[in-house]
């Protein structure tokens, strides 16, 4: 079996059930989202978020992604509305990408992948006392995906790939602050939305997902950075992020509504 799980050959997302065999549950992520086949839903409310941006701390490399990590100590990062009952706190931002353009995104629509794909993670602080508490119940996670397409350089995007040099290897980090991810949203928050897992080990089947229909640019030397992070700690032999998103999986019966 692999050693540690990755997205190379031997340690990528077709050998990850090896070690956690709820990869292949009935509520995983992502999905290929076939409009066609999504529900309107009139009794769906818009989504609320609401960052203050004090709230954000470290940038890191987490070996797997990049991602900005908030203090998620109190109520002071939410989102709102939409499918979720009451209040989930901001707990990190982070992507996914591919090793050329045409590829990058996990969540699909009608066969289309995007070039990246923004996750911001919320946990359910009015039921649930932690993260990691809420991440094994199948209402505590909230995570809004808005896809990223090829097009002029983004520039609060900017704000993130600027700092990229500085935490090149697995386990660096750097302040980040004064940062409201708000910033990174389209003008259009409608979404669809259905419920599923966690895309990376343990994968576990805690996530109302929330995918922003509507996606922001990226230029392709923007992206670029992202796979010149590594994968590997300092000294060890370095091996770059060229990709990290896992395939579309079986829907399996589950329903895609939209406001
Ligand atoms: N792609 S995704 O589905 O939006 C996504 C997420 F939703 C996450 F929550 C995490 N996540 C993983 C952990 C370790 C925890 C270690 C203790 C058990 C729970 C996981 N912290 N946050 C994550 F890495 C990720 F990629
Ligand atoms: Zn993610």
């Amino acid at each position: 079996a692999m050693l540690h799980w990755g997205y190379d050959e031997h340690n990528g997302p077709a050998h990850w059930k090896e070690v956690f065999p709820v990869a292949n549950g009935n509520r995983q992520s992502p999905i290929d989202i076939k409009t066609e086949e999504t529900k309107y839903d009139p009794g769906l409310p818009p989504i609320s978020p609401n960052y203050d941006p004090t709230s954000a701390k470290v940038i890191l490399n987490n070996g797997h992604s990049t991602s900005v990590e908030f203090d998620d100590t109190e109520n002071k990062s939410v989102l709102r509305g939409g499918p979720l009952t009451g209040r989930y706190r901001l707990r990190q931002i982070h992507f996914h990408w591919g090793a050329s353009d045409d590829v990058g995104s996990e969540h699909a629509v009608d066969g289309k992948k995007y070039a990246a794909e923004l996750h911001v993670v919320h946990w359910n602080s009015d039921k649930y006392s932690s993260f990691v508490e809420a991440a094994r119940q199948r209402d505590g996670l909230a995570v809004m995906a808005v896809f990223l397409r090829i097009g002029e350089c983004n520039s609060q995007l900017k704000k993130i790939t600027d700092r990229l040099d500085a935490i090149r290897a697995k386990g660096k980090q750097a302040l980040f602050t004064n940062f409201d991810p708000s910033c990174l949203l389209p003008h259009s928050l409608d979404y669809w939305t259905y419920l599923g897992s966690l895309t990376v080990p343990p994968l576990l089947e805690s996530v109302i997902w929330i995918i922003v229909r509507e996606p922001i640019s990226v230029s392709s030397e923007q992206l670029a950075k992202f796979r010149s992070l590594l994968c590997t700690a300092e000294g060890e032999a370095a091996c770059c992020m060229l990709r990290n998103y896992r395939p579309p999986q079986p829907l399996k019966g589950r329903e895609v509504r939209r406001n």
